[in-house]
């Protein structure tokens, strides 16, 4: 069989959205996704394979996580598309031989090496549970088989693929639960990433795990995810006052007239809001060189202008100076988007903000002004969004970073890679620890349903026993737990292990989806179990 080298097939240099069927994937969107992007020991075991002849058995590994994390009930699994991409395009190099060569302890026989430069995939099969699903400890993600010095080198980078990009799916999503359905999530964690992977990866597996937007550019143009932001405090503080502000005119929404002097309409704006009826006493001198600054972001952004209120009092001046350009952006026929709070209580500060708009809609007759929108920044977590909510906020978006890119309070999800069965007979890892025990042979694992569509377990079989069948009584058993088990009907069997890469063997492969649609696998599935939680 044909293997492409690493690369996207689309010859812009684009990541596609996703491959179609029969067509080889591209290659990782990371390039450093390569064959050596694995541990030395994988490769001094697939050199003692070769050696002893072994190479060529066939061995069946499952990848799979002990624990859910964050003291959670589920996990999201992602990073599925990447591992098809890693594997439909795993071809060593030239280069990347010599180095091995180089590289392993002792000699290395030329042998190994014409082994290597043959290598491919092509004799793997891989089975796994679709992208975005909501799964659970001990059943396998992923089901490998293929000859085992082949499967073994891709241990390390399968994991790799599939740790991090489930925890941080993991992490949005519980964000997201926390958050609640109506409020808008966008990712802002670039800055604090481990990495420049770790942003990217996290941009994306956060958009799965139902954040609606990232401010990551390059994660936009990779993977089509929707783009926000705002500004930063740099932009406010860079202005001293209104006279820096030279191109002054801005013409109206609908191109029919033209105002010349946008800053005396801001100011003339201002005076009116502080000297009106309900907000009389509210602000005395709003500071002028935020003033200016928001100024000049509406010349700039008239559809799009969001205004940071925080720099220097939210109340006194932020709020005040943002609704005096709005205002005049409203004259103009503009609607303005709406603020950002960086610091400070937030549920008070945005109860705050929503009472001035209400006020303004009401003492000026613009509808809908008591709607703009307030977002909400500065180390929000799943702790602090569950405080803002027990407390009554009025944010409608929030930006969330460090705590959940770098998935603060849980470092790894710990999926591991274990041999199961090796020429047709079972194997097991044996420990004291009994939950890390592995569990043995090729299975089949299956999600049984009930009456009103609810999933109700999931249960592994060996793959020589009878599948589980719709109106068919089936006693499931906890693996490790002997008083965990029950009987259950199920109204509906779904398998959940499905061929993503069938190697030679002439199965059907799966198509791997759009992000969009794992992320709406993702949404769908969360919506079904957190109510049975
Ligand atoms: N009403 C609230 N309830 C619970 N936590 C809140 C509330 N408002 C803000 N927070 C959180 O409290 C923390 C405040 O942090 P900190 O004191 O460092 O910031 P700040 O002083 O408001 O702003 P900065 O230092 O960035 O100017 C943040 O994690 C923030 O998300
Ligand atoms: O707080 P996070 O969840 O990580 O979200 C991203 C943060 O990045 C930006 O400012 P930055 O933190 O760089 O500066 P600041 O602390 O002065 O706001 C933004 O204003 C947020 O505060
Ligand atoms: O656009 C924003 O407001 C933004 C982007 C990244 C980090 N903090 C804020
Ligand atoms: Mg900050």
């Amino acid at each position: 069989m044909e293997v492409k080298a690493n690369g996207p097939n689309d010859e812009s240099g684009r990541i596609p959205d996703g491959p179609t069927k029969g067509r080889i994937p591209d290659g990782p969107t990371n390039p450093m996704v390569t064959p050596l992007l694995t541990d030395l020991y994988q490769f001094t075991m697939a050199y003692a394979y070769w050696k002893a002849g072994k190479h060529q058995e066939r061995a069946v590994f499952d990848l799979y996580f002990r624990k859910n994390p964050f003291g959670g009930e589920y996990t999201v699994f992602a990073g599925l598309e990447e591992c098809i991409r890693f594997i439909a395009n795993f071809k060593f190099t030239e280069d990347e031989i010599s180095f091995i060569r180089e590289t392993l302890p002792g000699s290395c026989e030329d042998g190994f090496c014409d082994y290597l430069r043959g290598l491919d995939c092509s004799e793997v099969e891989l089975y796994a549970v679709p992208e975005g699903s909501v799964v659970f400890p001990k059943v396998p993600l992923l089901r490998i088989e293929g000859p085992i010095a082949v499967v073994q080198l891709l241990e390390t980078p399968l994991l790799n693929l599939v740790n991090y990009a489930s925890l941080v799916a993991t992490n949005a999503a519980r964000h997201r639960f926390v958050a609640g359905k109506t409020k808008m999530l966008l990712e802002f964690g670039l800055r604090r990433a481990q990495g420049p992977d770790g942003g990217i990866g996290a941009s994306k597996y956060c958009y799965i795990g139902g954040f609606d937007a990232t401010s990551n550019v390059a994660a936009g143009r990779f993977f089509g995810i929707p783009l926000r932001g705002t500004h930063s405090h740099a932009f406010v503080s860079s202005y001293m006052s209104l006279d820096e502000i030279v191109e002054k005119s801005l013409q109206s929404s609908d191109g029919s007239s033209s105002c010349e002097d946008f800053v005396s309409l801001v100011q003339t704006w201002l005076d009116k809001i502080k000297w009106s009826n309900s907000l009389r006493g509210v602000f005395v001198e709003t500071n002028q060189s935020e003033l200016a600054a928001f100024t000049s972001y509406a010349l700039a952004f008239p559809n799009n202008f969001l205004a940071l209120v925080d720099t220097y009092d939210v109340i006194r001046s932020g709020i005040p100076n943002f609704c005096a350009v709005a205002l005049a952006l409203s004259d103009l026929g503009y609607k303005a988007v709406g603020i950002r709070l960086d610091s400070g209580d937030l549920a008070y500060l945005s109860c705050e903000a929503r009472k001035f708009f209400c006020a303004i809609e009401k003492e000026f007759g613009v509808p809908g002004f008591g709607k703009t929108s307030i977002t909400a920044s500065n180390d929000l977590n799943e702790e602090t969004l569950d405080a803002l909510n027990k407390q009554g906020h009025e944010v409608d978006a929030f930006g969330i970073g460090t705590y959940l890119v770098t998935c603060f309070t849980q470092a790894a999800l710990g999926c591991v890679f274990k041999l199961v069965e090796i020429n047709n007979q079972p194997r097991i890892k044996l420990s004291e620890d009994v939950s890390k025990v592995s569990i043995p042979c090729k299975k089949g694992c299956f999600r049984l349903y009930g009456k009103e569509g609810y999933p109700l377990v999931d249960i592994m079989t060996g793959e020589n026993e009878p599948s589980p069948k719709v109106g068919e009584r089936i006693l499931c058993r906890h693996p490790f737990n002997e008083s965990k088990r029950a009987y259950v009907v199920p109204q509906k069997v779904e398998e959940l292990l499905k061929c993503y890469w069938p190697g030679i063997s002439g199965k059907a492969r799966e198509d791997l989806p759009p992000l969009k649609e794992i992320r709406e696998r993702c949404i769908k599935q969360l919506s079904k179990c957190v109510l049975i939680i």
